[in-house]
């Protein structure tokens, strides 16, 4: 999948195009049929690579002290925040998404998400002075992590009940593993897109929009699955390929092929989920990995939302089984390369291709 670079040119300047609405796949994770579970969330990948959870077990307690550590600790000054380090991998890091030169209005902590007993950011911390060490927030990060990796495997797991999948290496194991590379992101966008909502350009003001900036540029996630709250200040756009979606909308606003943009509307009690790159491969190109963007709004409350991205070892060999392919499109290759790729490659660039087999 080819997937345009609109990062750069976009800081603090709205999409031109509009975002249409349209009714998005919701699975209800305490539905006791798994077999119909797994219908509904293999069709959802599918159509979509992307739907929302409800039922899905995370204690509500657990998302929002997450969130009000969170809140704390970007409530802090710039220095201060700055003290736990840059996000590499572990730390914070504010407007450089990654380190290629992206941009966006966005301030972020990258956190440990593998659930392990000792943590590489524990001794990133050890040299921060006690009183600047965001110990609460790590301590909710770890809470959140522990019951949301359990989702994320437990998706997983009923994607291995389709019948093509059956006896295919457990999805589930991959995030479960020991040395798991699973990593956290929290997320904090500024109220109105870190001005006054007077900052929108013109054109913007005159066609009614509320967009006022670019929070995130679209990308696709590189892991295997992510799994994403937010609290109640939307944001959040998918891209819905013509083929899956009926929307309204002009149908060639982005990226390659036809879509649309569509708007995610927040919602606390849920869990949102994408298709990674690497689920991607492992289906063969069956699921597609769900390209995805922040869009700032008038909204005079901070956007803040939570990723975890489960990711296997790195050296996990990434494959699709037999049952699911004829032809493979790609060549068998390992979470270390293909990490090695994303981090090296601008965040909207296109990096799957790099893996296909030749024809
Ligand atoms: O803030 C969001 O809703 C999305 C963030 C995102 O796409 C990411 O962290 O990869
Ligand atoms: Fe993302």
């Amino acid at each position: 999948m080819v997937v345009a670079s609109h990062t750069q040119e976009c800081l603090n300047q709205p999409p031109s195009e509009k975002a249409t609405t349209l009714q998005l796949p919701v699975i209800d994770l305490s539905c006791a049929d798994r077999s119909a579970t797994s219908r509904l969330i293999v069709e959802a990948c599918e159509k979509y690579g992307f739907f929302k959870v409800v039922n899905h077990g995370v204690p509500f307690d657990a998302i929002t002290r997450l969130e009000e550590e969170s809140l704390r600790f970007f409530s802090r000054t710039g220095p201060e925040k700055q003290r736990v380090g840059a996000p590499n991998p572990f730390g914070y890091g504010f407007k450089n998404i990654g380190f290629n030169g992206d941009l966006g209005e966005v301030e972020y902590l990258m956190m440990d998400g593998s659930g392990g007993s000792s943590s590489p950011d524990d001794e990133t911390l050890e040299c921060i002075p006690p009183d600047h060490r965001p110990d609460n927030l790590r301590s909710a990060a770890r809470a959140y992590v522990e019951v949301v990796r359990g989702v994320a495997c437990e998706i997983l797991d009923l994607i291995t009940l389709t019948e093509e999948l059956l006896g295919a290496p457990s999805l589930g194991g991959m995030i479960r593993a020991e040395g798991n590379d699973s990593v956290l992101r929290i997320n904090f966008y500024p109220a109105n897109g870190g001005g006054s909502a007077d900052v929108r350009p013109a054109a913007s003001r005159a066609g009614g929009g509320d967009d006022v900036g670019l929070g995130f540029g679209e990308h696709t996630d590189p892991q295997v699955l992510t799994v994403l709250t937010s609290n109640d200040v939307g944001g959040l756009q998918v891209w819905v390929r013509q083929e899956a979606g009926d929307g309204d909308g002009d149908g060639d606003g982005g990226g390659s092929g036809r879509g649309w943009w569509t708007a995610v509307p927040p919602d606390p009690t849920a869990l949102w989920v994408n298709v990674g790159d690497l689920l991607q491969a492992i289906t063969n190109g069956r699921f597609e990995s769900v390209r995805h963007r922040v869009v700032l709004t008038t909204s005079s409350k901070p956007r803040m939302s939570v990723a975890f991205f489960g990711a296997p070892p790195l050296d996990t060999l990434i494959s699709s089984p037999n049952q699911l392919h004829h032809q493979p499109v790609y060549r068998p290759f390992t979470w270390s390369e293909y990490k090695t790729a994303t981090y090296s490659r601008k965040l909207g660039d296109s990096r799957l291709h790099l893996f296909r087999r030749c024809e």
